[in-house]
């Protein structure tokens, strides 16, 4: 009894929560003010940029000036933010004087490349990709999480690189620290089920005309990915270690989570799946602890946690679905319940789903370049 009471809290306690989303159409308007950092935004055409450009609108974040940074491609385009129309500008070397943070999501390769060009210059680069992750001295953040691991990054105090992690190790994070911080987390197990938006514009839009395609009874025509996509799933599509089995995906959220947590004793493995959805990712997890952790203790610190949201009702079958999470900032959790493959309390499984482009890529992001400013 005392058990389902505090899961109506804990529902409860998450219900309540102020939103901050404006698609709902609470805050809308970023701030230009001349006591602002000046901001650039590198891969802003793509899925990520675009999503950044949204963010730091709904979250109203202050800037002097903006500069939106894509390839010669997009070079010349026009870009409308905050009711002033922009020139989307080539990427050179030349881009970052003068600019305090610049928000990375052109790719590994760009960032490899053009991230050490700005730090050079002087900013602050929060970079989206996986290129500098696991360099050592480069803080890897979850605001949420581990803010401390920056906390020696100051704007003006000269350039600096922050990595923001891969998005399926951010939304499995915000459900685990919670519990982590009530018992140790000694072994994780997790499958992914990723939607399109990881792979980039391009992936929705495959996973848009397959769809239409094999609804009018033509032939899907697979292009970023090898498999026909629309009314299928396949093993994530990063690169596969072939002696270990393991691909990049699953290896990321192994080495992250150690790296973000400042622990090696903890054993993980994942299994990433890419599935024929939009932008939200879902996760089931299996957690066993160093102690007893009851259903309720998790359920208590999961609804306290900032950024996370409960959907747990059993008598309804009603949890997290990647369509609630679409958009959203929080990442959602249900299924908690006790792991009866043990014969202890010490296990728990949980099922979580997260916006990828917001709190996987984008918002996190953002979030970092927040913290910079305090
Ligand atoms: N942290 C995380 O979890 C996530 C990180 N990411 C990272 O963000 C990157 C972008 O993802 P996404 O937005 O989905 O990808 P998209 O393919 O949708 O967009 C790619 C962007 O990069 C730009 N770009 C490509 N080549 C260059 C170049 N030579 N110089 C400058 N800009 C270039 C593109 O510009 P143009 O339109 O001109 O070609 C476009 O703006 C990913 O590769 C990944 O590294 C993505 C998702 C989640
Ligand atoms: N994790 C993304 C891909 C991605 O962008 O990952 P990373 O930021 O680690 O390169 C996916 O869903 O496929």
């Amino acid at each position: 009894m005392q058990a389902l009471q505090s899961r109506a809290q804990a529902r409860c306690l998450s219900q309540t929560r102020p939103a901050r989303v404006s698609r709902q159409g609470l805050v809308v308007q970023a701030k230009k003010t001349a006591d602002g950092p000046s901001i650039a935004v590198v891969g802003v055409t793509g899925a990520v940029g675009q999503e950044f450009l949204q963010v730091l609108k709904e979250r109203n974040f202050p800037y002097k000036s903006i500069k939106l940074l894509a390839s010669a491609r997009s070079a010349g385009k026009q870009q409308e933010f905050e009711g002033e129309t922009y020139t989307v500008e080539e990427l050179t070397e030349n881009s970052f004087n003068d600019v305090d943070i610049a928000l990375f999501s052109a790719g590994g390769s760009i960032s490899k490349k053009f991230g050490p060009v700005a730090q050079k210059a002087g900013s602050i680069v929060v970079d989206n990709s996986s290129a500098f992750r696991m360099t050592e001295g480069v803080p890897l953040v979850i605001p949420e999480v581990n803010p401390d691991a920056m906390s020696h990054v100051k704007i003006g105090g000269g350039g600096a690189i922050i990595a923001n992690p891969n998005c399926s190790t951010i939304i499995a994070l915000m459900a685990v620290t919670p519990l982590h911080r009530l018992a140790k987390v000694k072994r994780m197990i997790v499958s992914t089920y990723q939607a399109a938006s990881g792979a980039g514009a391009a992936a929705m839009e495959e996973l848009k005309e397959q769809t239409r395609d094999v609804l009018d009874g033509k032939e899907a025509k697979p292009v970023i990915f090898p498999y026909q996509y629309a009314f299928n799933l396949f093993s994530h599509n990063s690169g596969m270690d072939v002696e270990m089995g393991y691909n990049e995906e699953e290896l990321k959220m192994v080495k992250e989570t150690k790296k973000i947590w400042g622990t090696s004793d903890v054993a993980i493995t994942a299994t990433c799946i890419r599935v024929p959805v939009m932008r939200a990712h879902a996760e089931s997890i299996n957690l066993e602890f160093d102690k007893d952790i009851s259903e309720a203790d998790a359920l208590a610190a999961l609804a306290a946690f900032p950024g996370v949201s409960i959907i747990d009702d059993r008598s309804k079958n009603r949890f997290p679905t990647p369509l609630d999470a679409t958009t959203r900032d929080d990442v959602y959790v249900g299924r908690v319940r006790r792991d009866i493959s043990r014969s202890d309390a010490k296990g728990l499984e949980l099922f979580v789903c997260g916006d990828q482009i917001k709190k996987g890529a984008a918002l996190n992001a953002v979030q970092i370049a927040e913290l910079l400013l305090k």
